[in-house]
């Protein structure tokens, strides 16, 4: 039998100022994501980023944390779910991982080896569409190094990013279409924003790895599943963390966009399979408020595709390679 792990990036334990501060330095130590070298990543992210941002970023997860029980992440809550329907409707096991912070991989190993002790096959689905260093790449990494570090008795799968497979295209654009019906100005495909360098490397090594070839890839498949034509749609990129990163940005063009006369936009976010804060934050509160403020009329926010039987199938087809 196969067991699955869906790994994500992780989030904070809770949305207090240390949890946060923990996460943030966690990641930003990572050379993948931050592109500099090992110590200079740690020495910035433990002394300098995560200090200085945590308080920012804790009041962002506190607006978006889960006011209901569980109270927990979104992304960890959704996460969840979606593994706990993956398992009930294909009668697989499947566990999560985050690549900072926790469950980590060697938990989720261990959970579904307690669960199924008979696996032929560990299947790891990174729940990331697009190919990025600072995502895929150092997911890969983690994943070798632990389960590498002991003998196993079944074999390691890596999925691939799945930015142009017809499941997850036909699962966007299902999950999409209840929110086109009334009429809109502009539908706004939102990125997660990249630095250059990083961009600009993975174009060098071709297509593979070139995180803008494949959005838009996503987008030409999607727009075309759902009949709307390229004019009426804005690519923008979220979440920058300075100016030389991949550019035209959300936060600085949303206002833009409605005093140009567009004024009722939908927004999806493609590269997010699941809810986080960059999109229930960075989009449904802040990029809603500006546009609103610049004279907008109606933002209507297309959440993640979390546990959506469309995206369950999809991951089903994806890993059996239909
Ligand atoms: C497409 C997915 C993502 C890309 C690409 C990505 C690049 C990237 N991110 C940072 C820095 C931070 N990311 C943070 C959180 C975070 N990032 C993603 C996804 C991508 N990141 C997710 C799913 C999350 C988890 C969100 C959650 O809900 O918990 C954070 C911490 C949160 C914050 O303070 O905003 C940081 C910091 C860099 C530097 C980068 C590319 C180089
Ligand atoms: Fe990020």
């Amino acid at each position: 039998m196969r067991g699955i792990v869906l790994v994500n990036v992780g989030t904070p334990a809770s949305y207090k100022k240390t949890d946060v501060q923990k996460f943030i330095g966690d990641m930003l130590s990572d050379p993948l994501v931050t592109g500099k070298s090992e110590w200079l990543s740690d020495f910035l992210a433990r002394n300098i980023i995560a200090p200085l941002s945590a308080s920012k970023s804790a009041e962002k997860y506190k607006k978006i944390w889960r006011k209901e029980d569980p109270q927990i992440s979104p992304l960890l809550y959704f996460m969840q779910k979606l593994a706990d329907e993956l398992e009930a409707k294909k009668n697989i096991p499947v566990e999560i991982a985050m690549r900072y912070g926790e469950p980590t991989f060697s938990e989720a190993i261990s959970k579904l080896e307690a669960k199924c002790p008979l696996i032929h096959e560990l299947v790891v689905f990174p729940l990331y569409p697009q190919y990025a260093q600072a995502t895929t790449q150092t997911a890969i990494d983690e994943i070798g190094h632990t389960f590498y570090k002991r003998p196993h008795s079944f074999r390691l799968k890596i999925v691939k990013p799945y930015f142009n497979h017809p499941a997850y295209i036909h699962a966007l654009a299902t999950h999409a279409k209840p929110y086109l019906e009334n009429e809109f100005d502009k539908l706004i495909l939102s990125y997660h924003s990249l630095p250059l360098s990083q961009v600009e490397k993975a174009w060098e090594k071709g297509k593979e790895f070139d995180y803008v070839y494949q959005l838009k890839e996503t987008n030409r498949l999607l727009l075309d599943q759902l009949h709307i034509p390229a004019k009426n749609v804005v690519l923008l990129y979220a979440s920058q963390r300075g100016s030389g990163w991949l550019k035209p940005f959300l936060s600085t063009d949303i206002s833009g966009i409605a005093k140009q006369g567009w004024k009722k936009i939908v927004v999806m976010s493609p590269g997010f399979p699941i809810d986080n804060i960059e999109t229930l934050y960075d989009i449904d509160i802040e990029a809603r408020k500006l546009f609103m403020e610049g004279g907008g009329e109606k933002f209507t926010f297309i959440p993640s595709l979390n546990n959506d039987p469309s995206f369950v199938e999809a991951i089903w087809k994806i890993i059996s390679g239909v």
